[in-house]
């Protein structure tokens, strides 16, 4: 099946062609807030409550899922959002051409896809080296944020982040936890807690 490609017209979208490389974001912001990212936006729905929360933060959404990156934008353009920047690309093409090295306040990524065949988890997309990778692009404070609602996805990682040296766990003692007072829930994690199952919330920081 062939998805059709949406045009998107929206003054939160920009089209990668568009975005010099490296980017100025406070020209792109108008301001120099902090900047966060989030990866895999889906539909927008986190980002919104998200942004909404913190109107002094610059946040960007990227997802390489045009759909996806067309509601997203809706949502920011019906809300009337102004500190939201949609982009469709690939993760680490994205961060390795678009954010400056220790740019980032914050990095969001809920409900990756969690590649349940065991052939096929070398494609999910948060693993050490990934973490490693993310860290170059950081700053000092910087929140990293995860979470999944898959079992296997949500241990691994859990019991991965403890080795990553420049990362200080939030929760404690508690490799992860299945409730997060303050963070939002994004659709994905509402369906999959609509069928019983729990997610995993990790909550790190750079030291
Ligand atoms: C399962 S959905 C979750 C969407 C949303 N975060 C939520 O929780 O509702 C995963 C999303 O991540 C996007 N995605 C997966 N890998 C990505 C990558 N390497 N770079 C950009 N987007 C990615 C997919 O296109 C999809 O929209």
């Amino acid at each position: 099946m062939t998805q059709s490609f949406i045009h998107i017209e929206s003054p939160n979208y920009i089209r990668l062609e568009d975005l010099p490389k490296p980017p100025n974001w406070g020209a792109v912001f108008g301001n120099d807030n902090p900047l966060a990212l989030e990866i895999g936006c889906g539909v927008g729905d986190f980002m919104l409550k998200t942004a909404l929360d913190q109107p002094d933060t610059n946040f960007i959404a990227i997802d390489f899922y045009n759909k996806g990156c067309y509601k997203t934008c809706r949502r920011m353009d019906r809300h009337e959002v102004k500190n939201v920047r949609v982009l469709r690309d690939e993760a680490r093409l994205f961060v390795t051409d678009r954010i400056p090295k220790g740019g980032l306040s914050a990095v969001y990524i809920n409900c990756p896809d969690p590649w349940p065949k065991k052939r096929h988890r070398k494609r999910r997309l948060v693993n050490r080296e990934f973490v490693e990778f993310m860290m170059d692009y950081m700053r000092p404070g910087a929140d990293f944020y995860f979470a999944t609602d898959f079992d296997d996805y949500g241990i691994d990682v859990a019991e991965m982040l403890p080795k990553v040296s420049m990362l200080e766990n939030q929760f404690g003692s508690d490799l992860y936890r299945h409730e997060f007072p303050g963070y939002h829930l994004s659709k994905y994690m509402r369906k999959f807690m609509a069928e019983g199952k729990k997610i995993y919330f990790l909550h790190y920081k750079v030291k």
